[in-house]
């Protein structure tokens, strides 16, 4: 079957399948949660009242705000004055109706110097980390440390009393506030798996960060904005009070405060109108900050439970790559038929006592062009990070030695950023989350549209016929309408063939899937198997494929390396390892196959779990669960063996395996 003909499950109208996530709640049903409530409406309408009506002050004033009733002074309100007059006899309405114009105007220059500072560098070092990290961490506490209006009164007499810079270094201030925010939601969306599949795209950093991260932090940067200018607003309304900045000679809402509070003790009334307005927008904007922040979503995106990250090698990793480093800087000439070579590949983690521990131990494996291995095992065995050892990317603290070649050339001390043009246009993944690996913010087309434009370019309507031909040819027919859905509005099985096409956008010669089908339904599992390994014959791509299922191998595998306890223990042509499994683990894993399950009659099981990494054992690290262990197999380490011309077992008592005596369905290995 190839790849267009095989039937795409749910193609037509895009489906929401219940039980699946959805893009949870987003920015703007915050907003519309927050105006269902009254007191939002109420605060809502006060600021578009206020920014109006001091827009609107010189057509709404009753009067000259700096005309002078020298008749009519501090007369509280009456028919001509409807607020009162000041000790000068100026109308104190039209007086903050012209006052509140240069103050909401200034306030927003705080505002913006802080989210320009600080939405780039929180982007940037919560997505890089590291020592970045550490000197921006240092910055910011010692912007915390500075008492702002000490700052701004120092910087008013130095500037001639200038607002502009004034308000500029109060920015710079109070943008680590922001940087902190920014940073912090930077953090929490850099490993989820859709920003790791633009990672591994090849999407440059920037794009990442605008396109992919920037969004998550659009709410919370708008929530804080409100709270952010009101306390700008109030700031500034302190130093016009101190008759600072704004001009002495216009109105300005901190100059009435200052005018009430001279006559507090004899004409109190002249404090009530300018302190409600100033009491009342505060509060509104305050209130309506709090409102949005309560009704924002909080969990927006199912985690990735694997951060991918490029790994740092551990000293005597680094010293054994810088062995491989030597050997292997050119391509090497050796395996350039073999698309990806892994040689004794060793991926450690840093411990909590600062040592390392290897959790991958000495894989080796080779896939030719158009042959699929399958990576197979139980849970834990160290399939998933051989994996992304091979990509490049591991979770924070890992780190990889060895040897990777693709094409021939040494991946593993390639630096991130060539690694990065290498992922994606020689190497690709297909994860096993398909809802989480696309970004449910943009459509199909504008994610595939994103990728195919950084490897091909070419104009837009080139872009968008080869974004249709990508979803032809992972068998979507009604491409158009596919390419105009976001992820929500796809089935299981139609998300995962949208993830195939964006691996297959950079034109990869290898394919890396993670258990691609694990998280569908049995029957739309088969069809992207289908799908699959009819693109692996009809673009001759190299496939390894992580699983722990051997159904799943025998449907698609060529070749099987069977891992246990991070090692290969069993590698062999996938028809010969079904037929004559010849390690004792394969065996286990075939016998316990549930296609083989008689009715009536218990499912056999290997007794006991996988080792974790610090209690693998120096000997045979199946033994404590094989039927098979003699004391001979706990003398020492075991090599990979020799057992065929294309076969090699990881156990001394191969021999007995065939038939093994009473094991697995008999009882013995239960
Ligand atoms: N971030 C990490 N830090 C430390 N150890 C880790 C980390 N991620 C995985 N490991 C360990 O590495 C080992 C191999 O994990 P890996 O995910 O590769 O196994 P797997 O065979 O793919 O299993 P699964 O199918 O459950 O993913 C496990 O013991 C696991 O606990």
């Amino acid at each position: 079957m190839t790849a267009a003909t095989v039937p795409a499950q749910g193609v037509g109208e895009p489906v929401a399948q219940p039980g699946r996530p959805r893009p949870a709640g987003t920015f703007s049903s915050a907003v519309r949660a927050a105006l269902r409530r009254p007191a939002v409406l109420v605060a809502l309408g006060w600021v578009v009242l206020v920014v109006l009506s001091s827009a609107l002050a010189g057509v709404l004033a009753p009067h000259d705000p700096l005309a002078q009733d020298l008749d009519h002074t501090l007369s509280g309100p009456t028919g001509t004055y409807l607020l009162g007059t000041d000790e000068l006899g100026r109308d104190l309405l039209s007086r903050i109706l012209h006052g509140g114009g240069s103050l909401l105007l200034a306030a927003l220059i705080p505002l913006a110097v802080s989210y320009l500072l600080g939405v780039p560098a929180g982007l940037l070092v919560g997505y890089v980390g590291g020592k970045a990290d550490a000197v921006a961490d240092f910055v910011v506490n010692v912007l915390f440390a500075i008492p702002a209006l000490v700052i701004v009164l120092a910087v008013a007499v130095v500037s001639n009393n200038n607002l502009l810079v004034m308000t500029v270094i109060f920015g710079v201030i109070i943008s680590g506030g922001i940087f902190r925010l920014v940073r912090a939601s930077t953090q929490a969306s850099r490993d989820l798996l859709y920003v790791d599949a633009a990672r591994v795209s090849g999407v440059a950093r920037w794009t990442i960060l605008l396109r992919h991260i920037l969004p998550n932090v659009l709410g919370p940067l708008i929530v804080q904005g409100f709270l952010l200018y009101s306390g700008a607003f109030l700031f500034l309304t302190s130093l016009s009070f101190l008759g600072l900045g704004f001009d002495p000679q216009q109105p300005s809402w901190g100059q009435l405060v200052f005018d009430a509070s001279g006559h507090l003790d004899t004409d109190p009334w002249m404090m009530v109108p300018i302190g409600i307005v100033l009491i009342a927008t505060v509060a509104a904007l305050n209130y309506l900050g709090n409102s949005l922040l309560a009704t924002l979503p909080t969990a927006r995106r199912a985690r990735l439970l694997t951060p991918l990250r490029r790994p740092q090698l551990p000293p005597e990793a680094a010293a054994r790559a810088a062995g491989e480093r030597r050997r292997s800087s050119a391509a090497d000439p050796a395996d350039h038929d073999l698309p990806l070579v892994v040689e004794d590949l060793v991926v450690s983690f840093r411990t909590s006592e600062g040592g390392w521990q290897s959790v991958v131990d000495g894989v080796s494996f080779a896939v030719r062009q158009g042959q699929t291995l399958c990576l197979v095992g139980e849970s834990g065995c160290g399939k998933t990070m051989t994996a992304m050892a091979t990509l490049g990317l591991l979770p924070e603290g890992g780190a990889a030695a060895g040897s990777v070649r693709l094409g021939g050339r040494e991946l593993l001390t390639l630096s991130e950023k060539d690694m990065a043009q290498v992922r994606g246009s020689q190497i690709a993944l297909i994860s096993q989350e398909p809802m989480v690996a696309l970004d449910p913010c943009f459509s199909v087309r504008s994610q595939l549209g994103e990728v195919v434009t950084l490897h091909r370019g070419g104009s837009r309507v080139e872009v968008r016929q080869r974004v249709h031909d990508l979803l032809r040819l992972v068998g979507i027919p009604n491409a158009e309408a596919v390419a105009k859905s976001y992820p929500h509005q796809l089935s299981g099985g139609m998300a995962q063939r949208v993830c195939i096409a964006l691996a297959l956008a950079g034109e990869p010669r290898v394919l890396i899937a993670d258990e691609p089908t694990t998280a569908l339904d049995p029957t739309i599992q088969a069809e992207i198997l289908d799908l699959l390994r009819s693109l692996q014959e009809s673009l001759g791509l190299a496939l390894v494929l992580v699983t722990h299922d051997l159904g799943v191998v025998a449907d698609i595998g060529d070749v099987a390396a069977v891992m246990y306890a991070g090692q290969i223990v069993e590698l062999a042509p996938v028809d010969e390892l079904l037929a004559t499994p010849r390690h004792p683990y394969s065996r286990g894993l075939l016998d316990a196959m549930p296609e083989d399950a008689v009715r009536g009659e218990q499912l056999p099981t290997i007794p006991g779990v996988v080792p974790l990494p610090q209690d693998w054992p120096a000997h045979c690290r199946f033994a404590a669960r094989c039927p098979l262990a003699a004391d001979a197999c706990r003398e020492g380490t075991i090599p990979l063996i020799r057992v065929g011309d294309e076969r090699s077992s990881r156990c001394i008592r191969t021999d007995e395996l065939d038939p093994i005596p009473g094991l697995a369905k008999t009882g013995a290995i239960r």
